[in-house]
């Protein structure tokens, strides 16, 4: 049977109705394939990428073609899809992948997203997901816990993404403040005022943007050289707003900044907030997983203090793409600001418990299940795994800053230790070593990082992120999530760059 599937002899229209033999048949070629590209992206010998540019892409490579057909292609084709959709991408489990917050490739999370779509429902009521809601409420407690909230504390829900969990933080803080806003909207509210870090993450004015309050109103408060914000700063931007006549009643704390992976003080913070009667939003979604390890989780003391978290297990915690949460501390609160009880979803009669039908917390109907994967990682690794995971990651980020400071062709953006697993450096080419600090050299700099990262992608041996930030230029960072980079990874990872870029 997997003979006929492979030999083309079997088309696709005919797969929903394929029998028991050509369903397994189609289901162990396609198997083989994401086995052989789990084995590949493990393999140092292996490219993190084959760089192409869309226009190449989309002309078609070697009878890989994304146009859409009006004729079934054969199931034979369909796997030659699925292999050339992963030849094309990138291989972010590869360890030495370094370019982004998420990394790595658990096998016991891949196995839960493919049960996930398998199991294919809806996190909307109990009734169609019994089991996923179940799991649900349980690692919201656990993270809730985690965090420090009592059991008396504590409401949650998975979400698509950080963004989406920050954006929650500030709907939620502005429905407990102003809960008619939910029927009459924006013009019954004074001036709103919001406050962030300048190194936090831009979802904070975006979620402004998007939820009317205004990007303008978000005050941007001033960080020390370490990325964490200046508590003193946050308390005059507070009276400063409120001489302009405007209503302070959010502040986004983060822990782990995007790029230089730095805690707020999250205590001086909490004592602001508690000062001005606001709502202390934590956005945990990169520092998160630091709650996990015994080592490190003290680097979030204060937490329990917030009226919110955003913690993102996709991130340190390995789990795959998407896993966020958005933990509120006020039972309820949830649910009273985004429920509109359609009744073809949420009758009250049922014949289970309906506070199980959570769908209504949710600012969506329809929502995946996210909960399944990081559940099933949990039952794997045991909390002390996670941590154990955690550690290497930070290892990882402290060796790459030791071999840094040993260097004189690296500098490093800040001379503190890396707090989070980010490690910001530049690469200095011989030709930049003389010249004497200043703009020519700024703007020399400034082009090293992107020609190197051009050169890398090209080559597809490595890939890292670069950026400018504030009066920065370009500049390399290095983050560590994915627990299979070992120090070989970080020491190929300098060579090459060097390599790539020392002619510049
Ligand atoms: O979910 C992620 O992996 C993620 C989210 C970000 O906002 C930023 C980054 C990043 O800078 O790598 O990653």
């Amino acid at each position: 049977v997997r003979a006929q599937v492979v030999q083309g002899q079997v088309r696709a229209p005919s797969f929903r109705y394929l029998n028991r033999e050509m369903t397994l048949g189609f289901l162990q070629e396609l198997v083989k394939i994401l086995f052989g590209y789990i084995c590949k992206s493990s393999q140092r010998s292996s490219k993190v990428l084959d760089f192409h540019h869309p226009h190449q892409l989309k002309d078609g490579l070697e009878g890989f073609s994304l146009n859409l057909p009006d004729q079934p292609e054969t199931l034979e084709q369909i796997l030659v899809d699925c292999r050339d959709t992963l030849k094309y991408g990138v291989s972010t489990g590869h360890p030495r992948f370094f370019n982004q917050l998420s990394s790595g490739l658990d096998v016991i999370g891949v196995a839960g997203e493919w049960l996930t779509s398998t199991a294919n429902t809806n996190m909307f009521t109990y009734e169609v997901s019994p089991v996923f809601l179940l799991m649900e409420e349980i690692l919201l407690r656990k993270m809730q816990s985690i965090v420090g909230w009592s059991d008396d504390d504590g409401d949650g829900i998975f979400c698509p993404g950080g963004t989406i969990s920050n954006l929650y933080s500030i709907l939620l803080a502005r429905y407990h403040f102003y809960p008619e806003v939910k029927t009459r909207g924006m013009g019954a509210l004074p001036q709103l005022a919001l406050f962030t870090s300048e190194h936090s993450h831009y979802s904070v004015k975006k979620s402004a943007a998007v939820l009317g309050i205004g990007s303008e109103n978000v005050a941007v408060v001033k960080c020390d050289e370490r990325g964490k914000m200046i508590p003193a700063e946050l308390e005059s931007s507070i009276v400063t707003a409120e001489e302009k006549g405007l209503v302070p009643f959010y502040v986004n704390a983060t822990a782990g900044t995007t790029v230089y992976g730095a805690f707020d003080p999250l205590n001086d913070i909490a004592d602001i907030c508690h000062r001005h009667t606001l709502w202390m939003h934590v956005d945990a979604a990169w520092g998160g997983g630091l709650l996990m390890s015994d080592r490190h989780r003290m680097k979030l003391q204060g937490i329990e203090r917030a009226c919110s978290v955003t913690w993102n297990p996709h991130k340190m915690m390995g789990v795959p793409l998407q896993c966020s949460a958005i933990l509120v501390k006020k039972k309820g609160l949830l649910k009273e600001c985004n429920e509109f009880c359609a009744e073809y979803l949420f009758q009250m009669d049922k014949p289970y418990n309906v506070s199980y039908d959570t769908g209504d917390k949710s600012i969506q109907c329809g929502r995946h299940v996210d909960a399944f994967k990081l559940w099933l990682m949990w039952k794997a690794k045991g909390s002390e795994g996670f941590g154990t995971q955690v550690n290497k990651c930070l290892e990882n980020a402290e060796y790459l800053y030791d071999q840094l400071q040993m260097r004189t062709d690296f500098e490093l953006v800040f001379k503190d230790k890396p707090e989070h697993s980010n490690v910001c450096f530049w690469y200095i080419p011989p030709s930049l070593r003389g010249l004497p600090l200043g703009t020519e050299r700024d703007k020399r700099l400034h082009q090293v990082a992107p020609q190197i990262k051009g050169r890398m992608m090209e080559k597809g041996s490595v890939l890292i992120g670069y950026q400018p930030l504030g009066d920065k230029v370009n500049f390399f960072r290095c983050v560590f999530s994915n627990p299979a980079t070992q120090q070989e990874d970080i020491d190929f990872l300098l060579d090459e760059i060097v390599w790539l870029g020392h002619d510049l």
